[in-house]
């Protein structure tokens, strides 16, 4: 089977560790003894076929000591019966393994695969590796493995001579010592090994995609093992891709005017902060918004000269009844954004809840049940927390909520009955009634002021176009990544890259996916 392409329908799905025992468990009432195992190693060693042949130089394989250390053991044998030297370093007492992995250890003693001690890798400076794998541990890894600890200093080892001989490493599974649950390191004190790939078994696991999950596992393959369909529960998350946001934004009809795309107004831009708000409201208005307008908090200019398409205007003036209002961007603290906050809250169809609106919730109790009365009135509300803003709101602290990002942005829809966007490495993008998403575009180029804004604008527009809050908080946050990503490609590189220029790139992104994606216009030039 071909490791990209996994058999179950539920390509873009993701699970936690539990449900992947619970899938494991029903398949193997299925299955002949061992016969996941072995499909693990037959994944693993045809994918190394496809990037190296025996020529190229031997084969580091690690094997810790539960059945992730089997599937390293069953992959080792493999490859060694077609001709690739392996060095095996087994790292347990295979008394303790199960039948199938000490199945899997017997053959490869018996192949040709070497066997060699730790000291002999950890005595090793430059070894002539053209790849290590790491089958120390997977799902099962329970407490931390230790700088300090035996297994903490091979995987620092590794780690290293990786780096300074740019050897790859494939995980199995998991990265050893990350969690496939949270995406973190299990600490206290944890290290982990750092993957250029990783091939996942049975399904796509939520801790390779967000926190520093995507750090650790590079590029994320998943092999089913051959699991039937009918083992997989419905997905309680998956990774947005492209065709998830096909024909949300229909086309648009030729007798079409300004008023058919909504109305953003962005209430924000405190003095000295004005720029925040111009940020979202350019976003807006560059992702198709009809109208926007600009209510600033203290004095508001004549017009933004760059812009001179927003409406500027003081944030008392609006009147919120038809509009979707993106709040927070630049608000600052006072006693008037919190009377704004509130009727924007009561009065506005959709909200985009960011920034010091954010802060606002967190800290007033008649604010926070304003918010939870728009579930009731069936009012759509999006709010954009970043790590700091999410652990103000849930009255934990920030290490909390990055320890558990999924849990946390769950948390944070249940409470207040809104769509999250859990900002970050791997956004999360959060319902209470749908499976949650993890966003797979965007780079380290976006940490940078003002794209927050940015993202809080394009938000606002999908949801002023009509688009459902999650689809609009997914598709959002989705485009804004593809803008960087294709900004860094293309433009310029990882540093330096500012929210200003997003914008544009955003549009690019949105305007491609729609010729991709919508329907054909009902009347098309005869002549072309
Ligand atoms: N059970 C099955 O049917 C399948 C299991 N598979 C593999 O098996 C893995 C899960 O196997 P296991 O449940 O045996 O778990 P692991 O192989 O992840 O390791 C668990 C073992 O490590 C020990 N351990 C945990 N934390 C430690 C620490 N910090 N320091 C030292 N020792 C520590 C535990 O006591 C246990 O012996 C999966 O990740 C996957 O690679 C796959 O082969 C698919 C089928
Ligand atoms: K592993």
């Amino acid at each position: 089977m071909n490791p990209a392409a996994p058999s179950n329908s539920f390509t873009h799905a993701l699970y936690r560790k539990a449900e992947i025992r619970a899938i494991e468990a029903a398949a193997i009432a299925d299955l002949p003894a061992g016969e996941l195992m072995r499909a693990a190693g037959k994944a693993a060693s045809e994918l190394v076929q496809t990037k190296f042949t025996p020529r190229d130089g031997a084969i580091l394989i690690l094997a810790g000591p539960g059945d992730n250390g089997g599937d390293a053991l069953e992959t080792g044998q493999l490859l060694a019966a077609r001709g690739y030297t392996v060095d095996i370093a087994l790292c347990a007492d295979s008394l303790l393994y199960s039948a199938a992995a000490n199945l899997s250890l017997q053959q490869a003693r018996a192949s040709r695969a070497t066997f060699i001690s730790l000291e002999q890798i950890l005595e090793n400076q430059a070894p002539a590796y053209a790849l290590v794998i790491d089958g120390l541990f997977g799902i099962g890894l329970s407490r931390a493995i230790t700088a300090d600890s035996v297994f903490g200093q091979l995987i620092q080892h590794i780690n290293q001579l990786a780096e300074k001989f740019a050897i790859p490493i494939l995980a199995l599974d998991v990265p050893s010592g990350l969690d496939a649950d949270t995406g973190q390191v299990i600490g206290p004190q944890g290290v982990a090994i750092e993957a250029n790939t990783t091939l996942s078994f049975i399904a796509d696991k939520v801790g390779l995609h967000t926190a520093a999950g995507r750090d650790y596992a590079g590029r994320v393959l998943i092999d089913s093992l051959g699991v039937a369909d009918n083992h997989f529960p419905p997905p309680s998350g998956i990774l947005s891709h492209a065709a998830m946001f096909a024909g949300l934004l229909p086309a648009r009809r030729l007798d079409s005017h300004k008023g058919s795309y909504g109305e953003v107004m962005v209430i924000g831009g405190a003095h000295g902060m004005m720029g925040a708000a111009i940020l979202a409201a350019s976003a807006a208005l560059y992702c198709g918004a009809g109208r926007v307008y600009v209510g600033f908090i203290d004095a508001a200019p004549a017009y933004d000269a760059q812009h001179p398409e927003l409406m500027c205007r003081m944030a008392a003036e609006l009147d919120f009844s038809k509009a979707c209002v993106v709040i927070g961007p630049g608000l600052g603290n006072s006693e008037l954004t919190a009377s704004l906050l509130a009727r924007a809250l009561q009065q506005a169809p959709y909200v985009v809840i960011d920034a010091d609106a954010l802060n606002l919730i967190a800290s007033s109790a008649p604010l926070r049940a304003l918010l939870l009365a728009r579930s009731q009135s069936l009012k759509s509300s999006i709010m954009t927390p970043h790590p700091l803003e999410a652990a103000r709101l849930l009255g934990i602290s920030t290490a909390q909520v990055q320890a558990d990002r999924w849990q946390a942005a769950l948390d944070l829809a249940s409470q207040f009955q809104a769509t999250i966007i859990l900002k970050g490495a791997g956004s999360i993008i959060a319902t209470s009634q749908q499976p949650l998403c993890i966003n797979t575009s965007g780079n380290p180029a976006l940490a940078s002021g003002g794209t927050g804004d940015v993202l809080a604008g394009v938000c606002g527009a999908l949801l002023a176009q009509q688009m459902a809050a999650n689809d609009a908080a997914r598709m959002a946050v989705w485009l804004h990544g593809c803008a960087a990503d294709q900004l860094v490609e293309h433009a310029c590189d990882a540093i330096g890259l500012t929210a200003s220029e997003l914008i544009p790139a955003i549009r690019n992104c949105l305007n491609q996916q729609q010729k991709k994606h919508s329907k054909p216009q009902r009347f098309q030039p005869l002549s072309k």
